[in-house]
């Protein structure tokens, strides 16, 4: 904010304006998930979307623990954080967003975002969905609420059905049929992930041993 001290040609008495000079509003998009592990599905919506809907940022938001999943299948969620910092090193386009590693516990959204819009009232949030899960917002934590704090994006996935009580603005990408459990599988079976992962998150999961059992 500037404050500058005028002088009004009526009357000549000085008075204090200010020139607010507002920061521009920020739209940032949001692909929450458990990323176990992340893959180029993850990569190509995220980008697709942030392009498509011309958003300032999009953030990977690993959760804590899934809230509608049994937690014992997700791995530990600093190790998911860490394999998307290295899935997005190197798109400015995109960050990683720590929030609900750092909050612990279920990682229901709508409790996210009211903390993310306290922080950031002025930021529109996009948040993105595969169409896959789509189909379960009304199962959603709070939802009617959540509605009213968000934007949904909803992405084309192989099966998915366009019905939700819910606005949701839908960008047609790409379909990738790739999933974090066909990941998982694939390397429990010792089959070749190359290509479906970026190779800096194939690397991490030679290197941890994970998913081998
Ligand atoms: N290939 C894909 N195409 C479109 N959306 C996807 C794709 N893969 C994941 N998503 C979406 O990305 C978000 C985060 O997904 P998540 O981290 O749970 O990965 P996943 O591949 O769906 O995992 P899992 O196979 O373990 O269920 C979800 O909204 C999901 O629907
Ligand atoms: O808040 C909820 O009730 C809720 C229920 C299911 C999924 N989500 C969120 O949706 C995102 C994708 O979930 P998942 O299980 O496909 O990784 C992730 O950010 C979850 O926290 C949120």
């Amino acid at each position: 904010m500037i404050t500058s001290t005028l002088t009004t040609k009526q009357t000549g008495t000085q008075v204090m304006t200010e020139m607010v000079t507002e920061m521009p509003k920020q739209r940032v998009g949001i692909l929450g998930g458990t990323f176990n592990p992340p893959h180029l599905g993850h990569l190509i919506i995220a980008d697709q979307v942030g392009k498509q809907l011309g958003l300032n940022k999009v953030l990977f938001m690993p959760n804590a623990q899934p809230p509608h999943i049994d937690p014992k299948l997700a791995i530990d969620p600093l190790l998911r954080a860490r394999m998307v910092r290295r899935a997005i090193f190197g798109n400015p386009l995109f960050d990683l967003e720590m929030s609900e590693i750092q909050r612990g516990g279920k990682s229901y959204t709508y409790d996210t975002m009211v903390d993310l819009k306290t922080r950031h009232p002025k930021t529109e949030y996009y948040f993105i969905i595969g169409g896959d899960e789509v189909a379960y917002l009304p199962k959603w934590h709070r939802i009617d609420e959540l509605a009213k704090i968000v934007t949904f994006v909803g992405v084309g996935r192989a099966g998915y059905k366009k019905q939700t009580p819910y606005p949701v603005i839908w960008v047609d990408v790409p379909t990738i049929d790739i999933s974090s459990s066909m990941i998982r599988d694939r390397v429990k079976r010792r089959q070749s992930i190359h290509y479906l992962v970026p190779e800096a998150v194939e690397a991490y999961i030679k290197e941890h041993q994970l998913y081998h059992e």
